[in-house]
C-alpha cells in the first residue's frame, strides 16, 4: 500500500468505531456538488463523468467544500458516482444537466444479463481511474481529514440498469422482482461480485471508511427489502471483511444508508456494518432504541433545512445533537445528499452550529 501522510482529524473514524468523541463528527452527502460555486465553474468546463475519470480533476473537485469550509469538515468523499459500476459492467451512462442520469441502452429482459453485459469485470481495468482518483486525493488531502469512498447498493443500481434513469415508480425494474425473480437474484449477484471487488480496491488505494448507499431502498416492502437488497448488503460487508483480513490488510470501517428502511433498521444494525446511516423520516429516539449501539447513527437532518434562516439551522442543529448524543456512536450529517439551490452559507451555518454546540454539550467549553 501507498505511504500516505499521517492522518491529523481521526474524529470521524473513532466515532465509527464506537470510541469515546470530544464533539461528533460531520461530513454531508453531496458535499461536493451543484451548491458550490466553483464546482459550477468546473462542470461548465468538463462533462461530469470526465471529472469522474481525470484524477486531477476529482481532487480539485473533492477539495473544494474541504477548503471552503476549511477545518469545519471532518471527511472528504471522493468524488465520483455510484452509476460507475453499471459503465464497467458495459452499459453506457450519460449525466445530462437538469435531467441526471440516462442509461440510453437498458436491460429490457433477463436475456439482456448475457448479452449487455460483460461477462466478468476487472476492476483495475474497467474502474482503475477511481483508485488513482482516491490515492491522489488522499495525498493532497495531506491528513487533514480521512477519505471515504463508496459504492451503489445492488438494489438501487439494478433499478437504474433497469429503468434507464430516474423514475418515479420504477415499475420496469419492480416487473423484474416479480416476474423474473431469479434473474434479478442473478442480476444482484452479479453486481455485488463487482461492487466487493470495487470497494476492496477503494480501500487499498487509500479509502479510510466506505459507505454502500441503497438509495432506493425505501421503495421496497419490508418483505421484498429482505429479499433484494438485505442478503446482498450484508455479503458485501462480509466479503470486504474478510478478504480484507485474509491478505493481512485492516478493514476500515463501513456505513449503510438505505434510504427509506426504517423497518430494517434492526437487521442493519447487525449484518457487519459499522455505522447506519439514517434518512429525515427516521425518530432518533426510535433508531436509538432499536439499534442498542451496536452501530454508530448518522444523520439526519432533513436536507431542506438548509433553506431555512439561520436561527431555524442552529436550533435544528441543537436538537438532533441532543437527542443523538456527542461523544459516542454518532456521526452528523443529512438525512440525504445537500440540494444544489442551498446557500453555501447556510452550509456554514450548519457547520459552524455542530462544532460550537457538540464542544458545549461535550462539556469542553462552557
Ligand atoms: C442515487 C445516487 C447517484 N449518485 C450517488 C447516489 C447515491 C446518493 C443519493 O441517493 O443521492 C452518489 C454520489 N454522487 C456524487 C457523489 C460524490 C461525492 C459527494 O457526496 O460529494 C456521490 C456520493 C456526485 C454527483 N452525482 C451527480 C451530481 C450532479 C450532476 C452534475 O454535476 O450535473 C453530483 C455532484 C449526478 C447524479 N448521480 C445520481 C443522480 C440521481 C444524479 C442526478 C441528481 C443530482 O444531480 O443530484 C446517481
Amino acid at each position: 500500500m501507498t505511504d500516505f501522510p499521517p492522518l491529523k482529524n481521526d474524529l470521524i473514524i473513532r466515532a465509527a468505531l464506537g470510541e469515546k468523541t470530544e464533539r461528533a463528527p460531520v461530513w454531508v452527502m453531496r458535499q461536493a456538488g451543484r451548491y458550490l460555486p466553483e464546482f459550477r465553474e468546473e462542470r461548465r468546463k468538463h462533462d461530469f463523468f470526465t471529472i469522474c475519470r481525470t484524477p486531477e480533476l476529482a481532487t480539485l473537485v473533492t477539495l473544494q467544500p474541504i477548503d471552503r469550509y476549511d477545518g469545519l469538515l471532518d471527511a472528504a468523499i471522493i468524488f465520483s458516482d455510484i452509476l460507475v459500476i453499471p459503465q464497467a459492467l458495459g452499459l453506457v451512462v450519460e449525466m445530462v444537466p437538469e435531467k441526471g442520469p440516462v442509461l440510453p441502452n437498458p436491460l429490457v429482459v433477463p436475456e439482456d444479463i448475457d448479452t449487455k453485459l460483460q461477462k466478468n469485470v476487472d476492476v483495475y481495468q474497467e474502474l482503475g481511474y477511481v483508485f488513482k482518483a482516491i490515492t491522489m486525493t488522499r495525498k493532497a488531502l495531506n491528513g487533514r481529514v480521512p477519505l471515504l469512498g463508496f459504492i451503489g447498493a445492488p438494489w438501487t443500481l439494478m433499478a437504474y440498469m433497469i429503468e434507464g434513469g430516474g423514475s418515479n415508480t420504477l415499475s420496469k425494474a419492480k416487473t423484474w422482482l416479480f416476474r423474473y425473480p431469479e434473474a434479478a437474484k442473478r442480476l444482484l449477484q452479479k453486481i455485488t461480485d463487482v461492487a466487493v471487488d470495487f470497494l476492496i480496491g477503494q480501500i487499498i488505494a487509500g479509502a479510510q471508511m466506505v459507505q454502500v448507499f441503497e438509495s432506493w431502498g425505501g421503495e421496497l416492502s419490508p418483505h421484498d427489502f429482505t429479499t433484494f437488497s438485505l442478503p446482498y448488503v450484508a455479503q458485501i460487508a462480509e466479503r470486504v471483511k474478510a478478504k480484507l483480513k485474509l491478505d493481512g490488510i485492516t478493514p476500515v470501517p463501513m456505513t449503510i444508508f438505505c434510504k427509506g428502511s426504517w423497518y430494517a433498521l434492526e437487521s442493519l444494525s447487525s449484518i457487519g456494518y459499522d455505522t447506519v446511516s439514517l434518512d429525515w423520516t427516521v425518530d432518533p429516539v426510535y433508531a436509538k432504541s432499536i439499534t442498542k449501539g451496536r452501530v454508530t447513527l448518522q444523520g439526519n437532518m432533513d436536507p431542506s433545512v438548509l433553506y431555512g434562516d439561520h436561527d431555524t439551522i442552529r436550533a435544528t442543529v441543537r436538537k438532533m445533537l441532543e437527542t443523538f448524543g456527542t461523544s459516542e456512536r454518532y456521526i452528523v450529517n443529512l438525512g440525504h445528499g445537500i440540494l444544489p439551490t442551498v446557500d453555501p452559507e447556510n452550509m456554514k451555518v450548519f457547520l459552524e452550529t455542530v462544532h460550537s454546540v457538540g464542544l458545549q454539550l461535550n462539556g469542553a467549553i462552557a
